[in-house]
C-alpha cells in the first residue's frame, strides 16, 4: 500500500518494484493523500502511466504497472479493506513532512484541529473516515488487529532525516489517545523501516502529456517527468516480505543516516537556498539559478559547509557535489524553485540549521547556512516565491518587522535547533541586504 501518490513515488517506489525480478508477485495499491486528482486521473488508465525520464540528451519513455489499484484519500472502505488483507505487507509514505503532523517540539502536534478531529473520530469509531496520515495509519492498524492479519512494515519514503522513527512516533503518539492496547500489538507486527530516496521528479505539465502523445502516439493524462540518476537506501525488517528491490538497485543497509544527512544537506538544503534566494533574483528554475554564476557561488558556499560535517569521506562528498552539478543543470529537467519552496518551516530545521548549529558551535559564522535563512526570512517577507506553508498563519506572522526581528521570531518558533544571538543576528541582516540588493536583476537583462 501507498499513502499520498504523486509524482514521486510514481518515479521511484512504483519504478523500483517494476524492475524488480519478482514484479510479477507484487502490486501497489495507491491511496492519494489529500486530493482525488492522482486517483481520478490514473484509475481510467487502470493505474498505468508513462514515466518520461529526461536525459541531456533527450526523452525515453516507460509504462509503469506496477501501481494495481488507485484510491482516492477519502476511501475508507477499500483502506480499511488491504489493511485486512494479510497479503497486504508494506504501506509506504509520500506525504510531505507536513504530512507527518509534528509541532515544533518534533512531537504529534495534539492541538492541531485535523488531529484533535481525527483522535475524536477514531475513538467513537475505530472505522471512522480520518484525514492526516498518522490517524489513517492508526485506523488501518486497529483494522489489522482486529482482523488478524498479520505483521507488516511501515516504510516512510519522505525527505525527512530518521523518517521510520519520526512516523513511529507520531504514530504511537496517536494510538495511545485513541487505545493505548494497541502499543503493545504494534510492537509486535509492525516493523518500521527507515528509507533515504533520491530522484528529482517534477511535477507534470502540458509539456510532459504533448511529449507523451508527440513520441508514443497515445494519451496520458498523468505522465510523470525524472530525472536519469535515482537513489533508495532502506533499512529494516519486512517480516511480511517485501519485492526484491535490491536487485532492482536499491541499496539495504543497518543504517541510513550517512546517505540520508548527504542528500538532505547537500541536494535538499541546496535546493531550499536556491527556491528562496535565487527566486528574489529572478530565477524561475533550478537549472535557471545554477547557470548564474552568483546563484552558484552561493550554493558553492553552503556546500563548502554541509560537506565538511557529513559522517562520509571527503572523496565521497567531491563525487556527490560533482554529481549534483550535472543533475542540476539537467536543461530538460524543469524542476520549478516555487515547488521546492514550499514549507520551509519544516525544510529549513532538517535541511539548513543542522550545519549552522555545528558551525555556531565551534565559533564560526558562515555565508553559506547565513544565507540560506536570510533568504528564507525575505521569503517570508513577501521577497521571491510566493509562501506556501503548512504553518502559513504562524511563520508570515513572525517574519514581520525588520529582517534582525523576524529572524529571532522565526528561530525561536522553530524549537531554537540554532539559538538567535547578536552577531548571528547581525549576519543574516547583512546577507539579506546583499540578496536584496540583486532583487530582480535576472529578469531585468
Ligand atoms: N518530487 C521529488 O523530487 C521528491 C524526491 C524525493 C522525495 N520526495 C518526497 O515525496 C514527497 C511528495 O513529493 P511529490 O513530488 O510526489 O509531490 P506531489 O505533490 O506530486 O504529491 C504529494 C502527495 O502528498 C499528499 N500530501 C500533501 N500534503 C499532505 C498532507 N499534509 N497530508 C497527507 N498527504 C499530503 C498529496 O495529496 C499527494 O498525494 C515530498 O514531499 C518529499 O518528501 C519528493
Ligand atoms: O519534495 P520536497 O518538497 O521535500 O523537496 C523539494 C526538493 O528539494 C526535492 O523534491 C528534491 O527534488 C528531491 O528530494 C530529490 O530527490
Amino acid at each position: 500500500m501507498h499513502l499520498g501518490i504523486g509524482n514521486f513515488t510514481r518515479a521511484h517506489q512504483a519504478w523500483y518494484t517494476e524492475h524488480a525480478p519478482d514484479a510479477d508477485d507484487w502490486g501497489i495499491a495507491a491511496f492519494t493523500g489529500r486530493r482525488p486528482d492522482t486517483a481520478d486521473a490514473l484509475a481510467p488508465q487502470d493505474g498505468l502511466y508513462t514515466l518520461i525520464t529526461r536525459n541531456a540528451e533527450g526523452d525515453s519513455f516507460e509504462v509503469i504497472s506496477s501501481i494495481s489499484a488507485v484510491h482516492p484519500a477519502s476511501d475508507t472502505e477499500a483502506f480499511l479493506g488491504y489493511l485486512r488483507d494479510p497479503r497486504t505487507a508494506i504501506i509506504t509514505t509520500t506525504v510531505t513532512e507536513a504530512g507527518y503532523m509534528r509541532g515544533a517540539d518534533g512531537h504529534l502536534a495534539l492541538g492541531q484541529p485535523d488531529v484533535a478531529a481525527d483522535i475524536q473520530a477514531l475513538a467513537a469509531d475505530p472505522t471512522a473516515t480520518v484525514t492526516t496520515t498518522p490517524g489513517k495509519v492508526v485506523g488501518g492498524l486497529l483494522a489489522r488487529r482486529a482482523a488478524g492479519a498479520g505483521a507488516l512494515t511501515v516504510l516512510p519514503c519522505d525527505n525527512l532525516p530518521d523518517n521510520g522513527p519520526t512516523f513511529r512516533a507520531v504514530v504511537e503518539e496517536l494510538a495511545a489517545q485513541v487505545d493505548p492496547t494497541l502499543q503493545q500489538w504494534m510492537e509486535d507486527n509492525v516493523s518500521w523501516a527507515t528509507s533515504m530516496v533520491d530522484r528529482i521528479t517534477p511535477a507534470t505539465t502540458d509539456a510532459e502529456r504533448e511529449a507523451v502523445a508527440a513520441a508514443e502516439g497515445y494519451d496520458d493524462a498523468s505522465p510523470v517527468p525524472t530525472e536519469p540518476f535515482s537513489e533508495w537506501v532502506v533499512a529494516g525488517e519486512f517480516p511480511a516480505g517485501r519485492p526484491a528491490w535490491e536487485q532492482a538497485g536499491v541499496t539495504v543497509v543497518d543504517d541510513v543516516y550517512p546517505f540520508e544527512q548527504r542528500k538532505l544537506w547537500m541536494l535538499n538544503g541546496s535546493h531550499s537556498l536556491m527556491a528562496y534566494a535565487a527566486t528574489i533574483v529572478g530565477h524561475e528554475t533550478v537549472a535557471d539559478a545554477m547557470a548564474d554564476p552568483t546563484v552558484r557561488g552561493w550554493v558553492e558556499d553552503w556546500w563548502d559547509v554541509a560537506g565538511a560535517h557529513l559522517q562520509v569521506d571527503a572523496d565521497d562528498v567531491r563525487a556527490y557535489r560533482a554529481a549534483l552539478v550535472d543533475r542540476f543543470e539537467n536543461p530538460r529537467v524543469r524542476h520549478l524553485l516555487a515547488q521546492i519552496a514550499a514549507d520551509g518551516s519544516q525544510k529549513i530545521p532538517v535541511r539548513i540549521l543542522p550545519a549552522l548549529r555545528l558551525e555556531r558551535a565551534a565559533g564560526r559564522l558562515p555565508d553559506g547556512p547565513v544565507r540560506a535563512l536570510a533568504a528564507w526570512v525575505l521569503h517570508l517577507q513577501g521577497h521571491g516565491a510566493p509562501v506556501k506553508d503548512a504553518r502559513q498563519d504562524d511563520v508570515v506572522a513572525a517574519a514581520q518587522g525588520t529582517v534582525a526581528e523576524a529572524t529571532t521570531r522565526l528561530l525561536e518558533m522553530l524549537g531554537a535547533d540554532v539559538l538567535p544571538d547578536d552577531e548571528l543576528i547581525a549576519a543574516v541582516a547583512a546577507r539579506a541586504e546583499e540578496i536584496l540588493a540583486l532583487e530582480g536583476s535576472a529578469t531585468q537583462s
